[in-house]
């Protein structure tokens, strides 16, 4: 009987699930049911004692309503948002259904295009319980360096945030401003979520790491990213329906931008460029958003 299952078959779901079978039989479900090796119901894959859960940050709350009984499974959640109805993060959410002791987070740059060529990543697995990163770190192949770190909630900000900054990102690019402005705008946004994490108590050094520039540097300058094409689409004035049909995949930073929004003006944090995605999400021109951003 496999001890681990993945639920959530979308891209990263596949991906995991793909790099979780090197070593070890790993089941896999979804709401969906698909053609892959070892997909079975959702029943039971919950029995499996470990479980790896990627589903959308916008449907966890409602999937763990529905869907979710407690075994004591171990849990690692590989998704990256926040989430817009009540500006929780996900470990807050999780946590109210499930102990934290039982909860890790995976965050890191990792395409999922590249994972599941077995191509090299290196990933941050946080739990505040490090039994957790010793359960799982075993299940991962030679392809997957994995690093603990107990910082939960600067690992939820950097993977939710740099989302946002990577659609800023995109824009940036879509109006071809250049090199040097959009490495202005990376280094920047890497000041901004650093100043909104420490109101949260997030570590600088989960920052200036594989969950936070790492995973910044990546998204926020390739167009494998989702949330990268939204921002191109958004330079080239598409309406957000049209982007979002176009890329049929979720692209978290679009509610993450509405969640952050609401946070900093609740705890009055200064995220220029998040608040400028959110502006250009509710109609601002880009061009105009984007002279905002970087003029003198
Ligand atoms: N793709 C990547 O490179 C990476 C993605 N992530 C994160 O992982 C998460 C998932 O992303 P990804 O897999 O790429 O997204 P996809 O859009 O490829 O897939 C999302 C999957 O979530 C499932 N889903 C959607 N709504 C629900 C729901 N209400 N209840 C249950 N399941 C649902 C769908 O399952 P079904 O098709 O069966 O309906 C769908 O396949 C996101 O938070 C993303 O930021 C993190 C790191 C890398
Ligand atoms: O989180 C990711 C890579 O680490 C994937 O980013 P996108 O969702 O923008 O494709």
């Amino acid at each position: 009987m496999a001890r681990i299952a993945v639920i959530g078959a979308g891209k990263w779901g596949q991906a995991l699930h793909y790099a979780l079978s090197q070593k070890q039989e790993c089941l896999i479900t979804s709401r969906t049911k698909r053609d892959i090796k070892n997909f079975v119901n959702l029943q039971t894959a919950m029995e499996c004692e470990y479980l790896v859960i990627a589903i959308p940050a916008q449907q966890v709350r409602q999937w763990l309503k529905d869907n979710f009984k407690f075994n004591n499974q171990k849990i690692l959640v590989a998704s990256k948002g926040i989430e817009a109805s009540s500006g929780k993060f996900l470990n807050e959410i999780y946590e109210e259904f499930i102990p934290r002791d039982n909860l890790g987070f995976i965050a890191g740059p990792s395409f999922a295009a590249e994972v599941i060529q077995g191509l090299p990543c290196a990933l941050v697995l946080n739990s505040l319980n490090e039994e957790i990163f010793i359960s799982f770190e075993k299940f991962f192949p030679d392809f997957i360096k994995t690093y603990y770190s107990c910082d939960v909630i600067g690992a939820e900000i950097c993977g939710a945030y740099k989302n946002v900054l990577a659609i800023a990102s995109g824009i940036c690019e879509g109006l071809k401003l250049g090199n040097n402005a959009r490495a202005s705008l990376i280094s920047r946004g890497l000041v901004e979520m650093q100043r909104f994490g420490e109101h949260f108590g997030a570590k600088m050094e989960t920052f200036l790491g594989l969950s936070g520039a790492g995973d910044l540097f990546l998204t926020a300058s390739s167009e494998l990213s989702r949330n990268f094409r939204v921002g191109l689409g958004l330079a080239k004035n598409k309406t957000l329906d049209d982007i979002l049909i176009e890329l049929g995949e979720v692209a978290e930073g679009v509610k993450t931008s509405y969640a952050i929004n609401s946070l900093r003006i609740e705890h009055n944090i200064y995220t220029p460029i998040a608040a400028e995605v959110y502006l250009i999400l509710e109609g601002k021109n880009p061009q105009d958003s984007l002279k905002d951003l970087l003029r003198t």
